[in-house]
């Protein structure tokens, strides 16, 4: 019997609307990205916890970033059910994930002061500054595309690590990771992005805007595949 996960069987949403034919078309990064050795290390709960405590605090500092460019999709909306529902996901970032983040850390040791005082690495320079850029210079249409692979391939990796045999549970160190990005909750969060990034396609002419949106989701792709890399340049104490 084949064990493998497949998005088709497993869930089917992902190779769905606009994002799943984005994702499709942009094969090559995203493999490289979901599949990166990194990963693996959250999985089998190799990953040294140095390096994981490293990455946390690059992207706590990713969240911020993140979350000052999902507030330009409120103003870049232009209708009132829009305006509330991106309102919506800058108030659960910033009073649901961040405080998680930071509870998250300081079971790892890392406590806010070090997370405030913490350097930007180049990836997250480079990531963030991509997002805000297509956040100030597109329409919404551009940032939500630019946005999607953040969510959704984080939600790709949280359902085949959970789903996967060869995932470690007991004593692995990264399981509650795991189970976060895996969960329910954010589960949810990814399907609705998904359908609102179909949405806003359909309204927005993405047919005709195709070729542009594939190069923002393969660039943001990229930089996610990067990224398990950020906290490389940064030593702790
Ligand atoms: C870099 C990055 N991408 C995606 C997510 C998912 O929220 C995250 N926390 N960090």
């Amino acid at each position: 019997m084949d064990m493998a996960w497949h998005a088709q069987r497993d869930w089917p949403i992902l190779e769905w609307g606009l994002a799943g034919r984005l994702r499709r078309d942009c094969m090559e990064e995203w493999t490289r990205f979901i599949h990166h050795p990194f990963v693996k290390g959250l999985a089998n709960g190799t990953l040294p916890q140095e390096v994981f405590q490293r990455f946390l605090i690059q992207d706590y500092l990713y969240l911020i970033q993140y979350t000052r460019a999902c507030a330009l999709s409120v103003h870049k909306s232009t209708t009132v059910a829009d305006m509330r529902e991106a309102a919506a996901l800058v108030s659960g970032i910033l009073d649901t994930e961040l405080p998680l983040h930071v509870g998250y850390c300081k079971g790892w040791g890392i406590d806010e002061d070090m997370l405030r005082k913490a350097p930007e690495s180049l990836q997250l320079l480079a990531y963030s500054r991509f997002i805000l850029d297509r956040a100030q210079t597109g329409d919404l249409l551009d940032l939500l595309t630019t946005l999607a692979p953040c969510m959704i391939g984080y939600g790709e990796i949280g359902a085949r690590l959970h789903a996967a045999p060869a995932t470690r549970r007991e004593g692995n160190p990264y399981w509650s990771w795991i189970a976060l990005y895996g969960g329910d909750e954010f589960t949810t969060l990814v399907e609705d992005g998904i359908r609102r990034l179909d949405r806003i396609g359909q309204q927005y002419g993405a047919d005709a805007r195709y070729p542009m949106l594939k190069e923002e989701f393969s660039t943001a792709t990229r930089l996610e595949a990067a990224f398990w890399d950020a906290g490389s340049e940064f030593p702790l104490s």
